[in-house]
């Protein structure tokens, strides 16, 4: 055992009988069926880990494995427990963040014992993780055929209104061909089963290839991922990027994402583009044991994708290490500042081993672009290019949104019933039995479906009992998205906190510098200058009106204060 860190099979109480065969001594996974990447556990499923048992290619898959030992107490079941629930494989999937809010609501269940340095449950110390993922698949038609295929609407995705703003943008392109791509990224592209750019894409990949900063919103669903993972693979390519390994790896490339089923995802996009080059992709993320991702990364990797506390732990025991950086993205950045994990990024960021901003190229993507992501983006990007693509933190048309009043009680009925009514072909649907406290997470949710033009559809379960804050909000993401509001919402009495129209969408940068001119030495000097001349202005104006008021105007002054008024014959008392 090289330290406390790395998973130890010993001590390891026995697990109960496996529900699998395929169980090797330590309670490992091993060989799980087909290719599968994630066959989790019973216990991750009870903290909300991967609750369907996805695979990590997007299948899902029955579950397997044992119900594993792990402390209960913890006292801190919400998502903003990240930094323990990360390193020990914690809550880093899609549903992390709800559970967190519901932990706060104090119907958590109290993390996993606490992790690493935090307080233990009462059944003792917390057994290490020891499940091991099996390798990815090395079958090139299952490399190419986890994704979803762009759908009917995929054309009017050019209609979706796009604003860029920042200096000297380059033009976006139209087609892949005339990208500058090299013809072996080209050549993934299609096999990918890509005719088109959709928009964030054909204006990331030239402002990324321009060796630009960017800031990039766009809905879910609208091909984010290979908006970034293009240009920074070709560049790689292009630069013969060498390959940094031994006890401290050194990837040219991070990318951090809050969950793991995005990790995945990004992962399997990165393993596609990158196909037959001689790249080299790892990922990182909790709740797989440690010791084996240390060994997959110490063989080095060009791009590492990795959730953040386990980036962070893998930081902090210097077995990675960010002097060879050439890119940092930051996937779905509302999302990590939502779930707590900023700390975790901050500390990425400003590592002393991280090269200096404006000498990586550093992209941040975004649902929402709230202030706090606005001062993020202004601390870790340089000169950065901002593309919003659509209404910034608004739902796709493409996904019909579809509302059922029901109590608590009278949800499982009403699945029983949708279940038997619904198996709509082509359309995936996303239920949710129970609401989400934040508008952003109801977003993100039902942003499963309707992706790159298919067709979606999102049922959901009203309780105004538990729900109704949230109504005001739900009424206008329906409105923005064109679709009737039921009356329910309407008069939900929720108060709206959705900013698609403030903040939510608009780079401020312009605002933010004249702030802060407004609070340097001599900006606020230029101001008080400014603010007496109009004090003069309004003196001089006053005084000729004053002159050339009849005579039954009142001036009254007072400092530099003038009231005026029209001199009344007033009823007397009397
Ligand atoms: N140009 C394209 N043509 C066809 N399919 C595409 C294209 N770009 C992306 N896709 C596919 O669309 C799906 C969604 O893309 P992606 O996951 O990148 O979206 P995203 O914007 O990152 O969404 P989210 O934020 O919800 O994860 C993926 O299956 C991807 O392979």
């Amino acid at each position: 055992m090289d330290d406390e860190w790395d998973d130890d099979c010993s001590g390891v109480v026995p697990p109960p009988p496996p529900v699998h065969s395929n169980l090797n001594t330590c309670g490992e996974v091993v060989n799980s069926r087909g290719r599968g990447f994630t066959t989790f556990t019973d216990e991750e499923n009870e903290d909300g880990v991967n609750k369907f048992g996805s695979n990590g290619f997007g299948e899902r898959r029955g579950r397997g494995g044992f119900r594993g030992r792990g402390g209960r107490g913890g006292g801190r079941g919400g998502g903003r427990d990240r930094r323990d629930g990360d390193s020990n494989g914690g809550y880093e999937n899609g549903d992390r963040g709800d559970r967190g809010e519901r932990g706060e609501r104090g119907r958590g269940r109290g993390g996993r014992g606490g992790g690493r340095g935090g307080e233990e449950g009462e059944e003792g110390k917390k057994p290490p993780v020891t499940y091991v993922p099996p390798e990815p698949t090395l079958d090139e038609h299952e490399i190419f055929s986890s994704a979803i295929s762009s759908g009917i609407n995929f054309d009017k995705l050019d209609c979706i209104r796009v604003k860029v703003t920042g200096e000297n943008p380059p033009r976006p392109i139209d087609s892949f061909e005339t990208a500058n791509l090299r013809k072996f990224v080209l050549d993934n592209i299609l096999k990918s089963g890509y005719t088109k750019p959709t928009p964030i894409q054909k204006q990331a990949i030239p402002i990324i290839m321009d060796g630009r900063d960017l800031m990039g919103c766009a809905q879910t669903g609208s091909g984010k991922t290979a908006a970034f993972l293009l240009p920074i693979i070709n560049m790689l390519l292009q630069d013969n990027a060498e390959l940094v390994n031994g006890h401290c790896s050194q990837p040219q490339v991070v990318i951090v994402a809050p969950t793991r089923e995005l990790t995945l995802q990004i992962f399997n996009e990165a393993r596609k583009f990158a196909y037959g080059s001689v790249l080299k992709i790892a990922v990182a993320y909790g709740g797989t044991a440690v010791r084996h991702q240390t060994e997959q990364i110490a063989r080095g990797c060009h791009i590492l994708v990795a959730t953040p506390g386990r980036l962070q732990d893998f930081v902090d025991r210097n077995r990675v290490s960010f002097e060879s950086i050439r890119f940092v993205v930051l996937d779905e950045a509302d999302r990590m500042l939502d779930m707590g994990f900023m700390p975790a990024v901050e500390k990425i960021m400003d590592h002393s081993s991280m090269v200096a901003c404006g000498q990586r190229q550093t992209l941040m993507f975004s649902a929402t672009f709230p202030e706090d992501i606005q001062h993020l983006a202004g601390r870790f990007l340089n000169n950065y290019l901002f593309v919003a693509v659509g209404i910034v933190g608004g739902a796709s048309a493409d996904v019909e949104q579809i509302f059922h009043l029901v109590s608590k009680y009278e949800k499982r009925e009403m699945l029983k019933k949708i279940v038997e009514e619904n198996d709509i072909k082509k359309v995936d649907i996303v239920l949710n039995y129970d609401l989400p406290k934040s508008i952003d997470e109801y977003v993100h949710r039902i942003g499963r479906t309707g992706r790159v033009g298919n067709r979606g559809m999102a049922v959901s379960f009203y309780d105004p009992d538990i729900d109704a804050p949230l109504s005001a909000d739900l009424a206008k993401i329906l409105r923005q998205a064109e679709q009737p509001v039921p009356d329910f919402l309407e008069g939900g009495g929720g108060t709206t906190s959705f900013k698609a129209n403030k903040y939510g969408g608009s780079d401020i940068r312009h605002v933010v510098r004249l702030h802060h001119w407004c609070l340097s030495r001599r900006g606020s000097f230029h101001l008080l200058v400014c603010v007496r001349l109009v004090l003069h202005v309004l003196l001089y104006a006053t005084v000729k009106l004053t002159e050339a008021m009849p005579s039954d105007y009142i001036s009254i002054t007072s400092g530099a204060n003038f009231i005026h008024g029209q001199l009344g014959v007033y009823p007397s008392q009397n």
